[in-house]
């Protein structure tokens, strides 16, 4: 029997006819054009249309009613196409689908994993593969954090030989190099790639978690990792390394177990969110929320919302690259520009977004990223926030101790609704204040106090920033602000490389495309 991924990628393959690739019309050609006179003349009373008609029943009998021919949208056939597809293999197969990029080791933690927010995970798994051998005193392993929807397969392995999302940059004599270290990728808690995550069975019921799954941090994902390494036995990292959500988990890491990190490398990452990522974040999620076949999470035994993941996927991807590179690749050419303009992808940054995210609208599970692009939203590791936190998980622990759960559904914090009053701009209001802790001023100069005392756990770490100038996600003040406060809280070991625009137009996927620059300078840092 056909697997629920095979038969998708099959719709995806027929749907994706792609009129940038052909060449072929964009816009349906409707017929040779009638002349006015004789539309007037056979110009009859407007007919109401049966629900049940095709959309090119209606486009058939729209051309001979209107005064100029209708369109037809070949992006939106698709995506019915695709659906009934999907409706059709989900049906017959059962829930699915099982995401997966091969195969990979697992570690099983059975002891509860109580999260920031209150939840917990009565036990957990993680996904993980590994590459170069670990020595004997097990003090040369790497931890390197993945972006937001990678898996553990950073590299090819002998069990799984597909290229890695950082293929060229792990291997012998290279950046991450595997004759010196042992480099450990997991995916992260949340995630839908081995490790728990919504997808995954609660143990409690056997039925998936989907919506039921807790808020997460990522701060949690990183304790979640601290799990895997104890099982290895490995006490002390040589390295934390990270791009991207990873480069936040990077210098989480760092924050939470200073003792167990040797050097820390943080790649377009940030020490805290700040409101424009949020909100591109939030498109995304709404977008994806917005698709009926979401059904508040619990689809898995139906046709997963893949139009929402692929407006997500495509909002991302805008947020991705830059408009410089798009220049130079695309400009303003249209994929045909001998036919008409259309509403469907015509431009060639739309036919590329288009494919960007029907590329990945069945790889990744929508639920996982809903959760993990939130993690990344609450993210923050100023002072305040890190202590508002503490005390959270003490209260959680101390209701766990006196047999209380962790999380009650009937408590009004478990459901978030907008105050009465209206918002009004607050006057102290900046990225520079932390999101849900009011802390005392900031200096008018220098790094925020509340994150220099966030990050004083690194003050002795050897510590590698990088940014790029054409990141609109992560813009490059993000990590110099990082750079700055380290060095404001006495660290004398950081060093901070910017690729200007000159270097990299990738934006912020830089960090997977740039081996010499992103590459080299991670190299010489662990040298
Ligand atoms: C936020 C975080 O924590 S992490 C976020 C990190 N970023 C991501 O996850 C995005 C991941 N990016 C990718 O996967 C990219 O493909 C990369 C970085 C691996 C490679 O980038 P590039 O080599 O520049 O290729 P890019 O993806 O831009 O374009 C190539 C694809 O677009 C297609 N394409 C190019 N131009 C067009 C166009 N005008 N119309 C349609 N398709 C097009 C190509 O045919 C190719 O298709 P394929 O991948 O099916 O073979």
């Amino acid at each position: 029997m056909q697997s629920f991924r095979g038969a998708a990628r099959a719709a995806s393959r027929t749907i994706r006819t792609q009129p940038w690739r052909q060449g072929n019309s964009l816009v349906k050609s409707a017929g040779p054009h009638r002349t006015l006179s004789a539309q007037w003349k056979s110009a009859r009373p407007l007919h109401t249309v049966s629900p049940r008609k095709s959309a090119a029943v209606i486009a058939e009998s729209n051309e001979k009613d209107s005064s100029n021919p209708a369109m037809s949208f070949p992006c939106l056939d698709a995506q019915e196409a695709k659906s009934a597809q999907l409706s059709a293999r989900s049906l017959q197969s059962g829930p699915e689908p099982s995401y997966t990029t091969g195969r990979h080791e697992s570690y099983h933690c059975e002891q509860p994993l109580l999260l920031d927010w209150g939840g917990v995970l009565t036990e957990f798994d993680v996904a993980y593969e590994t590459w170069g051998q670990l020595n004997s005193d097990k003090s040369n392993a790497i931890l390197l954090h993945t972006g937001l929807s990678a898996s553990s397969h950073a590299h090819s392995t002998a069990s799984n030989p597909k290229p890695g999302w950082w293929e060229k940059f792990i291997g012998p004599g290279l950046p991450l190099d595997t004759d010196k270290y042992h480099i450990i990728c997991t995916n992260v808690l949340g995630g839908c790639y081995g490790t728990t995550g919504p997808s995954s069975l609660d143990p409690s019921d056997g039925k998936r978690y989907a919506t039921r799954f807790p808020i997460l941090t990522l701060e949690d994902m990183v304790r979640a990792q601290f799990r895997l390494l104890d099982g290895l036995g490995i006490k002390k990292l040589a390295a934390s390394v990270g791009s991207s959500m990873g480069g936040m988990q990077s210098l989480a890491a760092g924050v939470l177990f200073p003792e167990r990190v040797n050097k820390i490398v943080s790649i377009s990452g940030c020490a805290r969110s700040h409101p424009y990522s949020i909100a591109m974040r939030h498109t995304q999620r709404q977008v994806l929320m917005m698709d009926p076949n979401w059904a508040r999470g619990f689809y898995y035994d139906g046709i997963p919302p893949h139009s929402g993941m692929k407006l997500a996927r495509e909002i991302a991807t805008v947020t991705y690259r830059s408009g410089p590179e798009w220049e130079m690749r695309f400009g303003r050419q249209r994929a045909d520009p001998s036919k008409q303009p259309a509403l469907c992808p015509d431009f060639l940054i739309e036919t590329y977004l288009d494919h960007a995210g029907e590329k990945f609208c069945l790889e990744y599970d929508p639920n996982s990223l809903l959760y993990v692009s939130k993690a990344m939203d609450l993210f923050d590791l100023g002072h305040a926030h890190q202590t508002a936190t503490l005390k959270r998980r003490a209260e959680s622990e101390d209701r766990i101790a006196h047999g209380g759960d962790a999380l009650n559904a009937s408590d009004p914090a478990c459901s978030l609704t907008l105050p009465d009053k209206p918002y009004e701009e607050q006057p102290g209001s900046s990225s520079k204040t932390p999101l849900d802790e009011s802390v005392s001023a900031e200096p008018v100069d220098g790094p925020p106090r509340d994150l220099v005392a966030g990050l004083a756990p690194l003050k002795n770490h050897p510590v590698l920033v990088m940014g790029v100038a054409s990141d609109i996600l992560f813009p490059a003040w993000q990590q110099r602000e990082i750079a700055e406060t380290l060095r404001a809280g006495g660290n004398k070991n950081v060093e901070h490389v910017e690729l200007g625009d000159d270097l990299s137009l990738f934006g912020h996927d830089t960090f997977l495309l740039d081996l010499k620059n992103i590459g080299g300078a991670l190299g010489k840092f662990l040298r």
